[in-house]
């Protein structure tokens, strides 16, 4: 079967902060619904590969980037593109949750107001949705107009979900989003990524072997900087090409 049209394409992506290098000249594919989860020991470059995707890398003084991310047709490092936009359409949520320190509502409909929708019932729903969507509805639906910063960690991390679900993006970088969970809010997690993929791509940091096989469609392995093997899941897992990566997934070193 031939594969199917990337949504998006990295393409000789090399990164430096400073002169240390950090990302070797990256190629790699991601497809719409499916999860693809970026694993490597601590620094092999993970979240420098995800923080180019949205340009986060930008707020880095020092990082300078070479090579291509493809977007609906157009490379994100081009002059033309407005990264306020495109933080809209390729959105993140981090390893710590990062509520703003308003409502539930508040921080849902944050994108929506800077965009300049004043309409209540628009707003509602789109809390609604995003709160359906993030798996944490039936939890807050009673208390919309209290404190994100009262709720669990991982309710925090829903809300800060449905934060970005809300502004419509069409692709979730997701920086370890679990590590700082507890197994049940971890699955919580995880249960809600396996639904939003039927919508959307998601691509995940995890250092955990067992989330990236339960949950993800593709699998990269990432060693200093390098990506050292990039596949679908069950072959990383049960047949690795690379020495390494094998080590890798049997614990071997971390
Ligand atoms: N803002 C920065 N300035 C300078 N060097 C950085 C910066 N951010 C990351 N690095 C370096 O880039 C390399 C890759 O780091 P990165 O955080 O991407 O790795 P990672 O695989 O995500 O690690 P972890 O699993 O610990 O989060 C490391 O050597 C790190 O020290």
């Amino acid at each position: 079967m031939a594969e199917k049209e990337p949504i998006l394409q990295v393409k000789n992506l090399s990164l430096f902060y400073g002169k240390k290098q950090s990302l070797f000249d990256i190629n790699m594919a991601f497809y719409l619904n499916e999860i693809t989860a970026l694993i490597g020991p601590s620094g092999s470059g993970k979240s420098t590969l995800l923080r180019s995707i949205n340009r986060m890398n930008d707020l880095v003084s020092t990082a300078k980037v070479t090579g291509e991310i493809i977007y609906k047709g157009q490379n994100i490092y081009s002059t033309k593109t407005d990264t306020v936009d495109l933080r809209k359409e390729i959105g993140m949520v981090f390893q710590q949750p990062n509520p703003f320190p308003f409502s539930i509502y508040e921080n849902v409909v944050y994108g929506l107001r800077l965009k300049g929708i004043k309409d209540k019932a628009v707003l509602d729903e789109a809390v609604e949705e995003s709160l359906k969507s993030a798996n944490i509805w039936d939890e807050v639906k009673d208390k919309l107009h209290s404190s994100a910063l009262g709720l669990s960690g991982g309710q925090q991390q829903r809300v800060c979900m449905a934060r970005v679900l809300a502004v419509n993006p069409d692709i979730l970088l997701l920086d370890e989003p679990t590590s700082a969970l507890d197994p049940i809010s971890a699955g919580k997690i995880e249960t809600m990524l396996l639904e939003l993929k039927e919508k959307y791509t998601i691509l995940i940091v995890t250092h955990s072997m067992q989330q990236a096989s339960r949950i993800s469609d593709r699998t990269a392995f990432f060693l200093n900087g390098k990506l050292v093997e990039y596949d679908k899941t069950n072959k990383i897992f049960l047949n690795p090409s690379e020495q390494a990566t094998s080590d890798y997934v049997t614990g071997k070193f971390g």
